[in-house]
C-alpha cells in the first residue's frame, strides 16, 4: 500500500499512520502529502520525513477543475494507490475520486450520518454534538464520494459525552481513537484488495 495524504491542518491521522508503517504495524509506505494551507504543521512534516509533499490551494490555482487535475498529477506522479484525507477541510474533485475510486478514506469526528456534511468539520462537529445533547460520539473511517460525508462507512468508534464535558474535553477524548480506527480501516481496504487464494 502506498499511502499519499491530504491535510489542511495537523495531519495527525497521517503521522500515526507513518508511524505504524515505520513499526510494522501496517503494511505501507507513506510516499507524499499535499495541503491546501502553507503554514499547514502536516506539510513541515512531510518535509522533514522526506515525502514529495506540495502546496496545493484554490488560492494559488482558483479553477476548481484546474487544481483537481494538479492535485491528481500530484498524486499519480507519488506513485500512492490509496488516499487518506488526514484533516482536510476542502471538498475532493472527480477526477481525484475517479482514479482513487473505492481507494480514498476520511476520517470525520463523528458518528456519520450524524453531524456530517457541509460546514460540518473540526470544532464544529464537536460543538453540534454538544448542543444536540447527544449520550455518546465518536469517529467515523469512510470511503470518499462525491457527496460530502456520503461514502460507505468502514469504521466507527464510540465515546461518551460526560456531564460537563467542553468542546475541548470531547474533542480530545474523540480524536484519541481516530488513529487506530484508521488502521483498522486500512487493513480492511488492503484485505478487500488483496486477492484471496482459490478455494480448492
Ligand atoms: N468529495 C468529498 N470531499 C471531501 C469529503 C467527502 O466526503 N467527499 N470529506 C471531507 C472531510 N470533511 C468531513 O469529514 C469535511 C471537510 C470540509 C467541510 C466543509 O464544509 N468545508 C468548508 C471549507 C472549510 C475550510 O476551508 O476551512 C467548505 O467546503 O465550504 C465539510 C466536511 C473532505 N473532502
Ligand atoms: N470533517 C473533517 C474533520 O473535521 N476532520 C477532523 O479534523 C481534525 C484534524 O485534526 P489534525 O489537523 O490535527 O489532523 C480531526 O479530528 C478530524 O477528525
Amino acid at each position: 500500500m502506498k499511502l499519499a495524504f491530504l491535510a489542511s491542518h495537523g495531519g495527525s491521522a497521517a503521522r500515526q499512520i507513518a508511524s505504524a508503517c515505520a513499526s510494522g504495524a501496517l503494511v505501507g509506505v507513506p510516499v507524499a502529502l499535499a495541503s491546501n494551507n502553507s503554514r499547514s504543521p502536516a506539510l513541515l512534516w512531510a518535509q522533514e520525513s522526506g515525502l514529495k509533499w506540495a502546496h496545493l490551494s484554490s488560492a494559488r490555482i482558483p479553477d476548481p477543475d484546474v487544481l483537481d487535475a494538479t492535485i491528481l498529477e500530484f498524486l499519480v506522479d507519488s506513485g500512492a494507490d490509496t488516499l487518506v484525507l488526514s484533516g482536510y477541510m476542502r471538498e475532493l474533485g472527480p477526477r481525484v475520486l475517479g482514479h482513487f475510486a473505492g481507494r480514498v478514506v476520511n476520517v470525520h469526528p463523528s458518528l456519520l450520518p450524524r453531524h456530517g456534511g457541509r460546514g460540518m468539520y473540526g470544532d464544529r462537529v464537536h460543538g453540534a454534538v454538544l448542543a444536540a445533547g447527544d449520550p455518546e460520539s465518536g469517529a467515523t473511517v469512510h470511503l470518499v464520494t462525491q457527496g460530502i460525508d456520503e461514502g460507505p462507512i468502514l469504521a466507527q468508534s464510540r465515546v461518551p459525552v460526560l456531564p460537563g464535558d467542553t468542546l475541548e474535553t470531547l474533542k480530545a477524548r474523540v480524536q484519541a481513537t481516530e488513529g487506530d480506527l484508521m488502521l483498522q480501516a486500512l487493513r480492511t481496504l488492503q484485505e478487500s484488495s488483496t486477492p484471496q487464494p482459490a478455494q480448492r
